[in-house]
């Protein structure tokens, strides 16, 4: 696998969050220990946009960060790894995965403690962070919704560490019989293998929304909730996917940290995330085993923190 690329998307125009511009501090920070020669940014625009009568707040600005990133991920080494901004920041990455791929060959496994599945009609917020998995697959105004190739099938969608539904979204997920591997399932690495497999799919694209860790886990989230994953338990998920699945691309979104003093605090977790999702599995293997061999390493992390694509990841540090 050739290392992947980075795609640093400031959104957060889809975030309900007063604190939303938050979310650029939150991408801000991250990029700073990305390798600066695989990671590239999209220029998400100043103005909150507007809604233009399709129910989705600030909608013409999340549909022309759509397009300026998908001519990005044209021209880019797959797989990429989307750095958010809110959860919306991938629209154009998962849609790019889907349609770069053969009919029904990837699951989208969304990790997060929300469902990200209402419709305009059943959202609360009007917030499009909450219908982006709707739009994906294919529910949604013009310009967001995905089309054609890039339109994923509900069968090809597995919801991750979900424990927020709304009323309007439990109601659809039902109707759908759309998999939700629950916190709880985490316990198994396997759990998320076999319900990727269980669809059919040779390809997976991993959407991670940092609200699905436990809020115990990570300060930097603007909507938390209890009884999330341990970072252990969502970096051996991710790792057990990798190792049967081709990745087909990958997300890490909605950190949101008060201050760079909070944002320093919660970057060695953000890094072990992304340390499963990029760094080569041998690796991680061997660093892990030589890891409990020695009865574990310190889990302060005060040294310089690089994220490498060809180094053994920082997630090895615990
Ligand atoms: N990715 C997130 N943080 N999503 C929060 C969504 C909150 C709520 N369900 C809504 O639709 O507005």
């Amino acid at each position: 696998m050739s290392p992947a690329s980075f795609l640093v998307v400031p959104q957060w125009q889809g975030s309900g969050s007063s604190r939303a511009m938050r979310l650029i501090d939150g991408a801000d920070a991250i990029r700073g220990d990305l390798p600066a020669n695989a990671t590239h940014s999209v220029a998400v625009p100043a103005a909150a946009g507007e809604a233009l009568g399709t129910g989705v707040l600030r909608y013409s600005s999340l549909s022309l960060v759509r397009e300026l990133a998908a001519a990005e991920l044209a021209v880019l080494e797959a797989p990429v790894v989307t750095i958010g901004g809110d959860c919306g920041s991938d629209l154009a990455g998962v849609q790019h995965a889907v349609a770069s791929h053969p009919p029904g060959s990837v699951t989208v496994v969304w990790f997060d403690a929300h469902g990200d599945i209402n419709s305009v009609s059943t959202s609360p917020s009007g917030a499009f962070h909450g219908m982006v998995v709707r739009a994906l697959l294919g529910d949604g105004p013009d310009g967001l919704a995905a089309t054609g190739a890039a339109r994923l099938h509900h069968e090809q969608l597995v919801l991750a560490g979900t424990r927020a539904l709304d009323d309007g979204e439990s109601a659809f997920v039902e109707h759908m019989g759309i998999r939700v591997v629950a916190p709880g399932e985490f316990e198994d690495p396997q759990a998320l293998v076999r319900a990727v497999e269980a669809t059919g799919a040779t390809a997976v694209y991993l959407h991670v929304d940092l609200d699905v860790l436990d809020p115990s886990a990570i300060e930097g989230i603007g909507y938390p909730e209890p009884f999330g994953v341990t970072p252990e338990q969502l970096t051996d998920a991710i790792r057990a996917l990798r190792a049967r699945f081709e990745l087909a691309g990958a997300a890490v979104t909605e950190f949101a940290p008060e201050s760079p003093d909070a944002a320093g605090r919660d970057l060695g977790v953000i890094l072990r995330v992304l340390g499963s999702l990029t760094a080569p599995l041998k690796g991680a293997a061997r660093a892990e085993a030589a890891e409990s061999a020695v009865g574990g390493g310190s889990s302060t992390d005060h040294g310089p923190r690089h994220l490498s694509t060809d180094t053994a990841p920082p997630d090895d540090v615990r």
